[in-house]
């Protein structure tokens, strides 16, 4: 029922006085508490439908041999925990939004009050961080609380996506399905097929390298990890079970009877479960958002964990080092995943060949991606015992932390210094402020800046990497083909090759070329465990940013002051051609199509989205490597992490003769010998 009238008026003005405010907060409050129990029981019934799909066995706990989406995309505990807040903020904001009239765009400003009724229901109350010691601490918190000593929470593990623009959502909080002039949306799927077509082996990109790829993909793993929802008892839930009915947080995608592809299989629904909602940071009343369960700081998590149980359950707790696995044959391997949580393809039930635990859950996902997992793990090991071989008194603790920082800023330098001048150009690195000093500390940390990774970001722009995957990764003399490795480790256990011979493999061949095209290995067979039943990662990327309520291309272009056609014409026609009306373009599709801006790999509204990212991740980072400050590394440590490369790191841990001395980059190939590389001189850690 709404309320009267002037209620309604009062929350209508755009500025209010203290005693309207005063008026506004006591309406919400009373609100609240008329909703509180109807939500409640709502929320009960729904877990209780829940759990009816668990005990008919449709929502299963740990499926392999499965057609559910990425069985290795395991939600944390601590995320199904403010899932369940978000649930409840989420029902609540639209009994607010309802019985006052408010309109979906504009419920953020119209209820932002505080409100000390929905306290117990936000999860970033309790266990606030202690930042006591942080203040003068040389080391980040392995959750990235503590950075921002004003904002204490900002960057930390298990915290939202924040976002550039506020979101589109349809009926205040459902998934985006309706064009802005009626109608439906094209289909994700129809997206993909018409205009995600495979890649061809004539689109390489010219000048870099397959490691360009994996590396990107390495980044992202250490700064976003989207939540997704699951069913009762964390169990993976199956919508498509019956057809296309079952409602949130479903939302499954609709095949074309036509498809090119599935409709020979006659299949009609491919499974998508939406995100985890989460209350917002300050837990005021709002738009649905979304749950980073990474540190969104650059910081190396994906290696060392994001939160302490994980950071504890990777470490040796002797000499500063991280576990190792492997056996005999193949040692020096990242630590075994006895329980298999990731669901991989083991082969042959050998119980030597297993995947693999590393700070971010997904690294089973290919076998590229578990390589550079296992050298950054090895270099952290070899750091450790180059300190401990010069410094005999310092504890176990100490060496951890130390070779952690190091690690961490090596990332964070490879990243400025190698990855992005070759994505973005050296234009948008120059305005953005992004490249590296050679000498000196950088005195840009701006305390106001929230380094939080953008939904926009997450959603659709950095996921311009999906463009770059070829059809299959080059091994030993031969190649094979993603669907044979997905989730599935044998080859990084074969003593004739191993990771040697897959990150050899990664430089020795050119990444994609980032355009619309996607390998079909992607769009028709991803994580394929049955023709015809695999997933599709274009369509995947569409649908998740209408789950999110991510603005459509045109809005996100306009505010990245894109001007004209940012479109070879035949590309923007045939994307046109899809939609009754072209601002109802999805970020994804017209983002990653863009022409790209020169000297970068990306088109412009694509470069400003991600630019300005990497802005924030290292103005707003109290910890980037070149800052002075307490935490500072001394000018000479700072020289030598200035020294690192992609290719050296590569060299020091892996049997490798030689490599691209720039690992990312093919044009111009110096090749550098392994042999001569040097290791970090460590005396300046004395
Ligand atoms: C073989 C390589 C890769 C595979 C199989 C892969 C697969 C996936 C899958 C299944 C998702 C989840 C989609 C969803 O449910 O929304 C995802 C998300 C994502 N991918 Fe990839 N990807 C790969 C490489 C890359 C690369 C190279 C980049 C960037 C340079 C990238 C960036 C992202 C981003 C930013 C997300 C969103 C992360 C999040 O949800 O928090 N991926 N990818
Ligand atoms: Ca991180």
């Amino acid at each position: 029922k709404q309320r009267p009238i002037e209620d309604i008026k009062l929350f209508q003005k755009v500025k209010v006085t203290p005693a309207e405010q005063k008026k506004k907060d006591d309406i919400l409050k009373e609100i609240m508490s008329e909703s509180l129990p109807v939500v409640e029981a709502a929320i009960q019934a729904a877990e209780a439908e829940e759990k009816k799909f668990f005990d008919q066995g449709i929502d299963r706990v740990g499926v392999r041999n499965t057609t559910a989406f990425g069985p290795h995309m395991i939600t944390k505990q601590r995320a199904i925990e403010i899932g369940a807040f978000g649930k409840r903020f989420g029902r609540l904001t639209k009994s607010a939004a309802e019985t006052l009239n408010i309109s979906a765009g504009t419920i953020d400003q119209q209820l932002s009050s505080q409100l000390s009724i929905l306290d117990p229901f936000c999860p970033f109350l309790f266990n606030r961080p202690d930042c006591g010691q942080a203040a003068t601490s040389r080391y980040r918190t392995i959750d990235g609380s503590c950075n921002n000593l004003n904002k204490t929470l900002w960057g930390q593990s298990f915290t939202p996506f924040e976002r550039m623009m506020p979101a589109m959502y349809d009926n205040v909080d459902q998934p985006r399905e309706t064009s802005t002039s009626g109608g439906l949306l094209p289909l994700a799927r129809k997206i993909s097929s018409q205009f995600h077509q495979p890649s061809l082996l004539s689109h390489l990109m010219p000048d870099l390298s397959h490691m360009a790829m994996e590396f990107g993909q390495f980044l992202s793993h250490d700064i976003q990890r989207n939540a997704l929802s699951t069913g009762y008892l964390g169990s993976t839930i199956e919508c498509c079970f019956f057809g296309l009915q079952r409602g949130d947080p479903c939302f499954p995608m609709e095949i074309p009877t036509d498809d090119p592809y599935y409709s020979q299989f006659g299949r009609t629904c491919m499974n998508f479960v939406r995100a985890i909602s989460t209350p917002k940071l300050d837990c005021t009343l709002g738009q649905r958002q979304q749950l980073n369960q990474n540190t969104h700081y650059i910081d190396g998590s994906q290696i060392y964990g994001s939160d302490a149980q994980t950071s504890y359950s990777l470490r040796e707790f002797v000499a500063g080092k991280l576990q190792t696995g492997g056996d005999p044959n193949i040692p020096n391997l990242l630590p075994k995943d006895p329980f298999n949580r990731n669901n991989c393809m083991l082969p042959n039930n050998d119980p030597n060949v297993q995947c693999f635990r590393a700070g971010d859950d997904r690294v089973n996902q290919q076998p590229a991606l578990i390589s550079l997992h296992t050298i950054f793990m090895r270099e952290h090991n070899r750091i450790a015992a180059g300190l401990a071989a010069l410094n005999n008194g310092w504890s176990d603790q100490v060496l951890y932390d130390e070779a952690r920082k190091i690690v961490g800023a090596m990332l964070q330098h490879i990243t400025y210094n190698e990855y992005l001048p070759e994505i973005l150009g050296p234009a948008t690195m120059n305005s953005y402020g992004l490249k590296p000093l050679t000498n000196g500390y950088f005195n840009g940390y701006d305390n106001t800046l929230n380094a939080a990774i953008k939904n926009e970001f997450s959603t659709a722009a950095f996921r311009f990497g999906h463009s770059m995957i070829h059809d299959s990764l080059k091994y030993n003399n031969g190649a094979r083909n993603l669907t044979d490795v997905f989730l599935n480790p044998a080859i990084v256990y074969d003593t004739a090759g191993g990771v040697d011979s897959i990150t050899k493999g990664l430089t020795d061949s050119y990444s994609q070329k980032v355009d619309e095209r996607l390998s079909e290995q992607l769009t028709s067979h991803l994580f394929e465990r049955q023709p015809g039943f695999g997933d599709d990662l274009a369509a995947t990327n569409i649908q998740r940013g209408r789950d999110h309520g991510i603005p459509f291309y045109q809005l996100m272009k306009d505010t990245c002051n894109v001007r004209g056609l940012a479109h070879d014409q035949t590309v923007w026609t045939a994307l046109n051609a899809l939609y009754q009306n072209s601002s109802d373009i999805d970020l994804f599709s017209a983002g990653v199509s863009e022409t790209p801006v020169h000297g970068g790999k990306i088109g412009p509204t694509f470069a400003c989205i991600i630019a300005k990212q990497f802005e924030a991740l290292k103005k707003g980072d109290r910890y980037y490597y070149e800052n002075s400050g307490s935490q500072a590394f001394t000018l000479a440590q700072l020289d030598e992490i200035r020294q690192t490369t992609l290719a050296k790191v590569i060299c020091r841990n892996t049997g490798i003769a030689s490599i691209l001395s720039r690992a990312l980059v093919k044009s111009g190939a110096n090749v550098l010998n392994c042999s001569s590389v040097s290791d970090i001189a460590y005396n300046k850690w004395l």
